[in-house]
C-alpha cells in the first residue's frame, strides 16, 4: 500500500488564504517566522492562523537558524505539529532541537549537485522528515537580499530519483501547478512543498493557483498508484 500523498501550503499569511489552503484539501500549511521573507508573519498572526488550521491540516512553522530563546516562544504560540528548519542547521543542531522542544523535525537540504547528496545520510540520521529544495541563488553584485528558499527555484529533480533516505522526504523548490505533475512522476515523492509558484507576487497567494497545485499533485499520485508504479 503506498503512503497517501502528501501537499504542504507554504508561506500563508492571512486566515482568507489559509482557508483557501484548507479547503483546496492541503496536507500541510506552512507559516514562515524569518523577517527578510516577504512570507514573514509574528509569532501572533502565526498562533491564530495555526488555530484556525488545527484538526484540518499539519500545522508547520519555517524557521531559519533560529535559537533556542526564538524556539522557546514559536513553540508555546503557535503549536506547530512540525517544525522546517531551513538555515544552516547542523546535524548535530536539528537533533539538539528535536530533543529539547519534542516537536517532529523536518531538515531542508538545498541540491544543486550530486555530492549534495552526501550531506543527506547525517540529517536522515536525527530528522523525521528531508526537504529537497533547490539551493538559493548567488548573492547579486548590488547586494540585494538573496532568502534561503522560497525563491521559485527548481533543480534537477533527476537527484533525487533514486535516493532512498530511510527517511519520508519531500520535494520543494520552484514547483508550480504546470511542473509538479512531472516533478512527482521523475522522482516518485510522495510529499511536495509550494511557495512562490501559487502567487501573484512575491508573498501573495491566489486561491485559485493553490487548488490547482493540489489539484495536479493528487492527478499525479493517483495516475501513479493506477499504472503500479512502485
Ligand atoms: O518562503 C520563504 O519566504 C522562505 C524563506 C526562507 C526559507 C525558506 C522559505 N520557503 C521555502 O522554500 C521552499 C521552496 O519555495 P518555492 O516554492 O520555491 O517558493 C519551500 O519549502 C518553502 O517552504
Amino acid at each position: 500500500m503506498k503512503t497517501p500523498g502528501l501537499v504542504k501550503i507554504c508561506g500563508l499569511k492571512t486566515p482568507s488564504t489559509l482557508d483557501a489552503a484548507l479547503a483546496a484539501g492541503a496536507d500541510m500549511v506552512g507559516l514562515v517566522h524569518f523577517p527578510r521573507s516577504p512570507r514573514h508573519i509574528d509569532l501572533a498572526e502565526a498562533g491564530l492562523l495555526a488555530e484556525r488550521a488545527r484538526g484540518r491540516a499539519s500545522v508547520v512553522a519555517l524557521l531559519v537558524d533560529p535559537d533556542d530563546d526564538l524556539l522557546d516562544a514559536l513553540v508555546a504560540s503557535v503549536r506547530p505539529d512540525l517544525l522546517q528548519l531551513h538555515g544552516k542547521e547542523t546535524p548535530e543542531r536539528v537533533g539538539a532541537v528535536k530533543a529539547r522542544f519534542g516537536v517532529p523535525v523536518m531538515k531542508a537540504i538545498g541540491i544543486a549537485e550530486e555530492a549534495d547528496l552526501a550531506r543527506v545520510p547525517p540529517y536522515a540520521a536525527v530528522c523525521d522528515r528531508l526537504l529537497f529544495d533547490a539551493k538559493p541563488p548567488k548573492p547579486a553584485a548590488d547586494g540585494a537580499t538573496v532568502l534561503p528558499g522560497g525563491n521559485g527555484i527548481a533543480f534537477d529533480w533527476r537527484l533525487v530519483a533514486a535516493l532512498d533516505p530511510g527517511r519520508p522526504a519531500m520535494l520543494s523548490g520552484g514547483l508550480t501547478a504546470e511542473t509538479v505533475g512531472t516533478a512527482i512522476a521523475l522522482t516518485g515523492m510522495r510529499a511536495v512543498d509550494v511557495s512562490s509558484g501559487v502567487e501573484t507576487a512575491p508573498g501573495l497567494k491566489d486561491p485559485i493557483e493553490i487548488v490547482a497545485f493540489v489539484a495536479a499533485a493528487r492527478a499525479a499520485w493517483r495516475a501513479q498508484d493506477e499504472a503500479g508504479t512502485p
